[in-house]
């Protein structure tokens, strides 16, 4: 039976499992607390990045002999296996825990049964303390190991009637300062930032996060089924940061694209297997590398530009647009969280958030759960995701 400081521990090792957001993929964000035997907090740690100790062996570090008979807060199950560090369950038994309680269990074939473990070993173990907001704290990872592909956020800024532009194609600035900087949050938090060739051409975004400290900068990922952006060498494309340009398999030869945005001449490489990377023939230049997809319905196969991010390590991605490619993923059924910033603004013609996404009646609609209305600056930022199975 949980108290209420069982909550307050496991509470704060939420908290400290977030830190860990935009840093550990593709590993979990993980938090722990650890408290002595008469319930003073002793220790407390959370995943740093993916290759480092665990949540718990930090913790475990701070508590020193404390931890002797003391109770451990662990946000996900503690791991029973050596991969690149050794068994979180095994270390918890070694310096004497006696009661683990933990929120999520681990969906990793490879990492599970660290409660059997701990139980085997004489320590009181339970599940499922605040596991809603666990589970949604670590919703990416989650997801990824659970689907076998990223967590898929689309983001959107649109005016209240729901339009991304003016009818002469002008958007700059529909949105708050304040909202445009929430995004580069967003950014930092993903693994991947996907575009298409459409809204690069009109928009040219940078596609960096940017104001944030120690953030990582995310794959860029841009969609341009026939190469054409790549040719264009458009400003996406010059910088020397990871960009994966994802084009048709049967699509030209791609240009090799240097620092400059100078394209010159086609790869003259044989046309790759789909899900294959390419790397840029000059890497020192920066230039992206290409990942050859099957077409589908609408543009590329989502299902496949997935699982060769999936495969890449890529445990979320922030889906930037536009209207075409958005509705394209949620066809294939591969939005798991809408994020609209709506705009205190009237535009009554231009171009609409979502284009044709397949639904062409109201019972077809897709119904999504808000879970957040915040106010950013002179926006409403509505948070909302969709039901599982629908
Ligand atoms: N309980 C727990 N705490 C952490 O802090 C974690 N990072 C994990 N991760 C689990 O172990 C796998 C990663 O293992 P390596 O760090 O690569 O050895 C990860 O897939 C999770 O299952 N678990």
């Amino acid at each position: 039976m949980a108290t209420a400081a069982d909550t307050d521990a496991m509470r704060r090792a939420i908290e400290l499992a977030a830190r860990g957001l935009g840093s550990t993929s593709p590993n979990p964000v993980v938090g722990c607390v650890i408290t002595d035997a008469s319930g003073h907090v002793v220790g407390e740690g959370y995943h740093e990045r993916a290759g480092g100790p665990h949540a718990e062996i930090h913790a475990l570090r701070a508590a020193g002999v404390l931890a002797r008979g003391g109770t451990a807060y662990v946000t996900l199950e503690p791991c029973n296996h050596t991969g690149r560090t050794g068994p979180c369950a095994q270390a918890l038994t070694e310096a004497g825990i006696a009661r683990v309680l933990y929120a999520v269990a681990d969906p990793n074939p490879q990492a599970t049964g660290g409660a059997d473990t701990l139980r085997a070993a004489g320590v009181e173990v339970a599940h499922g303390l605040l596991e809603d907001e666990a589970e949604a704290g670590n919703i990416a990872w989650l997801t990824s190991v659970r689907l076998g592909r990223p967590y898929v956020t689309w983001k959107y800024a649109a005016t209240l009637d729901g339009r991304i532009a003016a009818a002469d194609g002008t958007s700059r600035w529909i949105s708050s300062p304040e909202s445009r900087a929430d995004v580069h949050r967003l950014r930092a938090e993903s693994d991947a930032v996907v575009v298409g060739s459409g809204t690069m051409r009109a928009d040219d975004p940078h596609l960096a996060v940017r104001g944030i400290e120690g953030a990582t900068q995310p794959l860029r990922v841009v969609i341009d089924t026939d190469a054409a952006a790549v040719r264009a060498g458009a400003r996406v494309l010059d910088e020397a940061a990871p960009t994966l340009v994802a084009v048709a398999q049967d699509a030209a030869p791609v240009p090799y694209v240097t620092a400059a945005g100078t394209a010159h001449g086609d790869t003259a490489a044989p046309v790759p297997a789909a899900g294959e990377a390419v790397p840029s023939p000059e890497p020192d230049a920066g230039g992206p590398a290409v990942l050859r997809l099957p077409r589908a319905e609408r543009g590329l196969s989502v299902p496949a530009l997935l699982a060769a991010l999936h495969e890449r390590g890529v445990r979320s991605v922030l889906l930037e647009g536009g209207p075409t490619l958005a509705g394209s993923f949620v066809a294939a059924g591969a939005v798991d969280r809408v994020i609209g910033y709506l705009a205190p603004v009237l535009l009554g013609a231009g171009p609409a958030a979502l284009a044709d996404a397949g639904i062409t009646t109201i019972t077809g609609a897709l119904r999504l759960h808000v879970t957040h209305t915040d106010r950013i600056g002179t926006d409403l930022r509505v948070t909302a995701t969709v039901p599982k199975g629908a």
